[in-house]
């Protein structure tokens, strides 16, 4: 076999190395660290991980690339798996309102929140999407982050709106290093149109909307806005399961607000994700661990609401629900597309602890998105994407916290930054 890449001497490989399936508990503490570690890649394709030098069956000559990772702690590449990627316009106007104490929900109910949003993405031309999500994405790259999950519910009643959204992302997956993969999110809000008759707007979703996803290829997973005031429970169940029985695998915004029972309702669908979870009831979490029902938590959107409440990272943990963690990246609840600084939120807030984090960002990221067989670990026959911090171990990346310690990006083989 030989070699297109060798990274050498690498102070500390965090490799992730074990089963593809979600990390929980004790294992989120696992993250198979090598010192003095190696990594050769054939094309887009790990070939060999250890320690020291490489063995004899795997060559080298003088195309092969060598990089000195003395010094330099080396990760998997980063995974954002809760993202609105694609939208029109931006929100900076709530500020002023948010420091005032006007409450998320309270914009929303009259109007502006996610409704300002829609409009901003139905003014919005295609390539105007394009480059504005393009120019996110070489943001999100340059932070490490080598695969993103983007979300549709921009255009929510406007259905050609929500197909531009997807079609955005599909052309961005093509033509951008970042792997993308898409969630329909038409149920993300209730159409003005329809705010006297919600049901109506709920068959829509369900008769008209997923199919059509569905046999367009658009999206792998169908996400809903389960909280007080959007969708209830019943509206999310019958959404949930109506994407199911479409080939969509279901993801739910569950209690990010209010205490509805989002949780319990993750557990009952089986989604692969239940994202927020701020208000989660005890109850709930214990049904998600049950269920395996990966948390997705987003601790840059509670920073950016302002309402002191995080969800319960420790807890999730200690009874067993395996953790992710995601930007959120959106114009509303949380505009950043800076991996690493959540990174450093969920330690210095939640109280995770750093080998907690990088499994979160990593295997149990590529988990809730169904790539874990490709992707989230440092090893032989998974995909060569692959991160070199400029940082001489994980906790500093994470302590030393709102800047970027990227040196280099790996993705598909290919020496990116
Ligand atoms: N909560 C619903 N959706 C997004 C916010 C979207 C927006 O405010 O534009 C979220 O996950 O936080
Ligand atoms: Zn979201």
């Amino acid at each position: 076999m030989k070699a297109t890449l060798v990274i050498e001497n690498i102070s500390k490989l965090i490799t992730l190395k074990g089963e593809n399936r979600p990390r929980v508990g004790q294992e989120m503490r696992e993250i198979g660290l090598i010192e003095n570690g190696i990594v050769a890649i054939d094309g887009n394709e790990i070939i060999y991980v250890g320690e020291g030098n490489l063995p004899s069956h795997i060559e080298v000559d003088n195309d092969t690339v060598f990089i000195d990772g003395t010094g330099k702690t080396v990760t998997p590449g980063l995974i954002d798996s809760h993202t609105h990627l694609v939208h029109g316009g931006s929100r900076e106007n709530e500020l002023a309102m948010k420091l005032k104490g006007v409450e998320y929900l309270d914009i929303l109910e009259k109007g502006g929140g996610i409704h300002s949003t829609v409009k901003a993405t139905k003014e919005a031309t295609f390539q105007e999407l394009y480059e504005k999500a393009k120019k996110s994405l070489d943001t999100m790259l340059s932070y490490g982050v080598t695969t993103v999950e983007a979300k549709s519910g921009y255009g929510i009643e406007d259905f050609d709106v929500e197909l531009k959204q997807m079609e955005v992302a599909k052309k961005l997956d093509e033509d951008h290093p970042i792997d993308i993969v898409s969630t329909f999110m038409g149920a993300h809000a209730i159409p003005e149109k329809y705010e006297n008759n919600p049901e109506k707007f709920v068959d829509i979703i369900i008769e008209e909307m997923i199919p059509e996803v569905s046999k367009k290829g658009l999206a792998k997973f169908c996400d809903v806005f389960c909280e007080k005031g959007v969708f209830s429970i019943e509206q999310s169940r019958k959404i949930l399961e109506a994407g199911k029985s479409y080939g969509l695998i279901p993801k739910i915004h569950a209690d990010e607000i209010k205490p509805l029972g989002g949780a319990e309702l993750a557990a009952d669908i089986g989604c692969i994700t239940a994202d927020h979870l701020v208000a989660a009831s005890e109850e709930g979490m214990k049904r998600m661990s049950e269920e395996k029902v990966i948390a997705n938590l987003l601790p840059g959107t509670s920073f950016n609401l302002q309402s002191g409440n995080f969800a319960k990272a420790r807890k999730l943990i200690e009874i067993g629900v395996p953790v992710s963690l995601s930007t959120d990246y959106n114009p509303g609840s949380c505009p950043t597309e800076n991996l690493q600084l959540i990174m450093s939120f969920a330690s210095l807030i939640m109280k995770m602890t750093p080998e907690e984090v990088i499994t979160a960002v990593t295997i149990n990221g590529a988990c809730s998105l169904g790539l874990e067989s490709k992707k989230g670990s440092i090893e032989e026959g998974k995909k060569a994407d692959l991160v070199i911090f400029d940082a001489p171990n994980l906790n500093y990346i994470i302590y030393h916290f709102g800047i970027n310690h990227v040196e280099k990006v790996i993705k598909d083989g290919i020496v990116i930054k």
